[in-house]
């Protein structure tokens, strides 16, 4: 089975956070960077899992525009959804239900919410104000779900 994981990601914790479920996924698997490579082939794959970050309730724009234009082929796929972000528990479900089509929720394998990072040192000014206020952190936090990670890849490798 070939795995293309493709994300997005703007201080680093998706792609952390695609690289540990990488290490657990049976297989051949790639990994694909929605910054370096907008609209990526996806005919090589069976399997592929679309992973997201959120900022200011909203998913990233460059996982909107690729879901919007392979939405198809992501129906034909076996499929994961994973967001990574700072609210929990019912918040962060329905982030994620804002983030992927009811569609796409249903057809997939495995969803997951991996938990998230405050990268306080990679923030812009306005970002670390924002996050001062709203969360009260003013250096890095890190709350990474491993084990979530980990439930994930047993279920997409079943
Ligand atoms: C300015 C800002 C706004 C954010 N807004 C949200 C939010 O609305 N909901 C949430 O759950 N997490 C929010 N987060 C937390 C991010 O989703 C979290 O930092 C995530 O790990 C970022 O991943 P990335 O580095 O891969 O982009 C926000 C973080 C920042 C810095």
């Amino acid at each position: 089975m070939r795995t293309l994981i493709i994300f997005s990601s703007s201080h680093g914790t998706t792609e952390k956070a695609a690289q540990l479920l990488k290490k657990q996924l049976n297989g051949e698997v790639e990994l694909i960077n929605l910054k370096k490579l907008s609209n990526p082939p996806l005919t090589d794959y069976d399997s592929v899992i679309l992973g997201s970050s959120i900022y200011a309730g909203s998913v990233k724009s460059k996982v909107k525009q690729f879901i919007k234009q392979n939405q198809k082929s992501l129906m034909t796929k076996h499929l994961g959804l994973f967001l990574c972000c700072m609210f929990e528990g019912e918040k962060a479900e329905q982030q994620f239900e804002t983030t992927y089509p009811k569609e796409l929720r249903e057809h997939s394998k495995a969803n997951g919410l991996f938990g998230g990072e405050f990268m306080v040192s990679k923030m812009n000014f306005i970002e670390r104000q924002i996050v001062k206020k709203v969360a009260g952190v003013t250096s890095d936090v890190s709350k990474i779900n491993v084990e979530e990670i980990e439930r994930f890849a047993k279920k997409l490798n079943a």
